[in-house]
């Protein structure tokens, strides 16, 4: 596609309302972001695979941009490259579009503390954003300095985080850090999630090897004490890049059957022998589930979650359908106007 000459790629850092900042891509550990206006809904088209431009979308953090130049010699965005994994959340707009957190992930960080206790509803519902999104999830749990058993505790994570890694660390200490440094290979894209206070902040700027991140004792100070602009992807010096958006801090999960499968890999497999192939899994006769459950091989707890993680997708997948279904009609009725208006040979609008 024409790109208005010299064609520029970059990588989206931080998206703002009405602009993106993008680091250019020969050297992005160097270079500093650009920043480049977005015009009108703000909206640019995704590549497909053979570079054709598809659907219009808002760009995310972590996006592969083509710049181009406009015509005062200004960076433009001209299109996104395909993205290969993504980290999106239920979109709270109007148009209940899942809204992408994160583009071009290759691992998903699900960070939780020992300390206070872990969550297990709260690691399960962000393993299932994480499988959904494409990437690999790893489990690390922070604060290991704070508990006698951190091990122990990390086995009881490990029972339910089923197929993804799970490591305690504390960086306080600087242990456990090792296997999850092993995953910042050189064009590796990490993305930190987990609650508030799990210490996210402080696992990046200690794989960065530098205060990239304000961390929660030094927002406590009171001052702000940013020097440079703050980035939600931040290039390492190894070439990997850490993404920690705020936006990724409290998720509106977007789970689909798939995601929550993947999740909940044990109940999906129990599922297999229930009687009836839609069992939900709650007064069936025949549920191999249940039987779990009343056995005590799968935890209720378990279960339960499972549930409320479902009832949330079905919920979802609703609302987005009928938002789908409205932007239909609404297309066809403006179709329809166009068509009358034509007819009576109005100018069409
Ligand atoms: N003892 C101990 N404290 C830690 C460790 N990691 C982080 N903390 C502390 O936990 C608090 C929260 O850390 P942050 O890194 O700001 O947490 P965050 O997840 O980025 O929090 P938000 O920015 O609110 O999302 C800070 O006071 C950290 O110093 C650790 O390994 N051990
Ligand atoms: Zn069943």
């Amino acid at each position: 596609m024409d790109t208005g000459g010299a064609a520029l790629g970059g990588r989206v850092v931080r998206v703002d309302r009405g602009a993106v900042l993008v680091l250019p891509g020969d050297a992005p550990a160097v270079e500093e972001p650009v920043r480049v206006p977005l015009h009108g809904e703000g909206l640019v088209p995704l590549l497909d695979a053979d570079g054709v431009p598809g659907e219009a979308v808002p760009p995310a953090v972590g996006d592969d941009a083509v710049l181009g130049a406009g015509p005062d010699g200004a960076p433009t965005l001209v299109a996104l490259r395909p993205r290969r994994a993504a980290v999106v959340r239920d979109g709270a707009d109007r148009t209940s579009r899942a809204q992408v957190l994160a583009a071009n992930v290759d691992v998903v960080l699900v960070v939780e503390h020992l300390d206070p206790d872990p969550s297990p509803g709260r690691v399960e519902r962000l393993l299932t954003l994480a499988w959904r999104s494409g990437a690999t999830p790893v489990v690390v749990l922070t604060k290991a300095d704070l508990v006698p058993d951190p091990e122990g505790m990390a086995d009881e994570v490990r029972a339910l985080a089923i197929g993804a890694d799970v490591h305690a660390v504390s960086v306080t200490a600087g242990t456990g850090l090792d296997p999850v440094r092993a995953l910042l290979g050189p064009g590796r894209t990490l993305v930190v999630v987990g609650p508030s206070g799990a210490g996210k902040s402080t696992l990046v700027n200690a794989l960065a090897g530098a205060e990239v991140m304000a961390t929660g004792e030094r927002r406590s100070d009171g001052r702000g004490r940013h020097t440079t602009v703050h980035r939600e992807l931040v290039p390492l010096p190894g070439g990997a890049c850490l993404i920690d958006t705020p936006g990724l801090r409290g998720v509106g999960l977007v789970a689909d059957a798939a995601a929550l499968d993947a999740t909940f890999a044990d109940v999906a497999e129990l599922a297999g022998d229930c009687r009836f192939a839609d069992c939900e899994h709650r007064t069936e006769p025949g549920c191999a589930v249940l039987a779990a459950v009343e056995d005590g091989t799968l935890p209720a707890r378990r279960l339960d979650s499972w549930r409320r993680l479902a009832r949330e997708a079905a919920y979802q997948e609703r609302r987005s359908d009928a938002a789908l279904a409205a932007a239909e009609r609404n297309r066809v009725r403006r179709a329809t106007v166009a068509y009358h208006r034509f007819q009576q040979g109005r100018p069409v609008r």
